[in-house]
């Protein structure tokens, strides 16, 4: 493989191969992180089980891969009801969704994966069966048409989305729960990693795991398929065992850097860097010059980078911080060191 060609399994996005089920955690006290979130959720599920009623509406926003799809199947566990799965962009028309909301239980849980790719007419029904669990369908075309209103039982709807900000106001606004799902830190992807090697019967020594957690780029999805492909190196290359040096050699061999950064990471910063002089570059001159869409730089790319304090947004665009000069081994131009310190 070579190190400029971006490597598609160590993007977070999820990939068809994902064995994603196997590693899921099954209930709140076993998903690791994310502490202000479970924690209110614990408290919106338990009020909810007591008062026998639907759960209000949650919105889960956040980078791909941080455990949206993970938690709402768990909220519909702990509040024992059935979990229903859809997206946006297979909700085609109206028809398709009143179908499934009127095959709803009461108090069932709706998971709309996507939401921001809902189509416009789909959303317009959406909004009276959120507000009052009723459907308004118009029956026949031309002046024949009639509108109907059906009764809904009371459910909870569950919306995931990368991309918060393509969210219509109105819908944005009929969700009592928005949940921003944050990056993990070091300690939390060890004890995911730790946990996931348990469950592949694979031993994993703590610096094993730890090296892995370092170079998981804040994310439990690119954790578990770190440790399949380590696994691999362990059990060809030395006694089966995840040990800190054959993380090491792993990592390094698939192109993920000390930082967790991998090539596409890396091509993103040094294009800023050895191109526009570390910047401001706009954001759609970065994405013509990288073949990326603008949403997967916006979506996937840039929040690690920004949490890390390796970019910073400008108005006049992106620009490399220090910490993304070092970390590629360049000089800044003179007078860029000041301005971040
Ligand atoms: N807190 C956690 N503890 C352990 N494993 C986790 C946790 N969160 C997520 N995972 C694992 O990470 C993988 C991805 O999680 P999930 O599919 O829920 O992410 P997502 O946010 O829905 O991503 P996408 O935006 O791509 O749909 C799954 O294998 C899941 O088991
Ligand atoms: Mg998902």
């Amino acid at each position: 493989m070579s190190m400029q060609e971006p490597d598609p399994t160590l993007r977070p996005e999820r990939q068809p191969e994902d064995s994603d089920r196997a590693l899921r955690p099954q209930t709140l006290d076993e998903f690791i992180g994310q502490r202000d979130a479970r924690a209110n959720l614990k408290v919106f599920i338990e009020s909810a089980k007591r008062r026998g009623e639907a759960m209000d509406h949650a919105l889960f926003h956040g980078p791909p891969g941080l455990g949206k799809t993970t938690l709402a199947q768990i909220m519909a566990r702990e509040l024992g009801v059935n979990f229903r799965m859809t997206s946006g962009p297979v909700l085609a028309k109206a028809g398709d969704l009143a179908a499934i909301l009127t095959n709803l239980e009461a108090r069932d849980v709706l998971f709309i994966d996507e939401i921001h790719r809902l189509n416009p007419a789909v959303e317009e029904v959406l909004y009276p069966a959120l507000e009052d669990f009723e459907l308004d369908l118009v029956i026949g075309e031309g002046p024949a048409a009639r509108t109907v209103r059906i009764e809904l039982q009371p459910f909870t709807l569950v919306g995931a989305t990368t991309r918060m900000g393509l969210l219509t106001t109105p819908l944005r606004d009929r969700f009592g729960i928005p949940t921003r799902l944050e990056f993990y830190n070091e300690d939390e992807l060890h004890e995911i990693v730790t946990r996931g090697a348990r469950l592949m019967g694979a031993p994993a020594a703590d610096l094993g795991a730890r090296e892995i957690a370092k170079r998981a780029r804040g994310t439990p999805r690119i954790a578990g398929r770190l440790l399949r492909r380590v696994v691999d190196f362990a059990v060809v290359d030395g006694d089966g065992t995840v040990t800190q040096e054959i993380a090491d050699m792993a990592l390094t061999r698939l192109g993920v850097d000390d930082l967790g950064l991998d090539s596409a990471d890396r091509r993103y910063l040094r294009l800023i860097g050895e191109s526009y002089g570390g910047g401001p570059v706009g954001i759609e001159t970065l994405s013509a010059a990288l073949s990326e869409s603008r949403d997967s730089l916006e979506d996937v790319i840039e929040p690690y980078l920004l949490q890390k304090g390796l970019i910073q947004r400008t108005p006049r665009g992106r620009m490399l911080a220090q910490a993304a000069w070092r970390h590629l081994g360049l000089d800044a131009p003179k007078g860029q060191s000041d301005m971040f310190g």
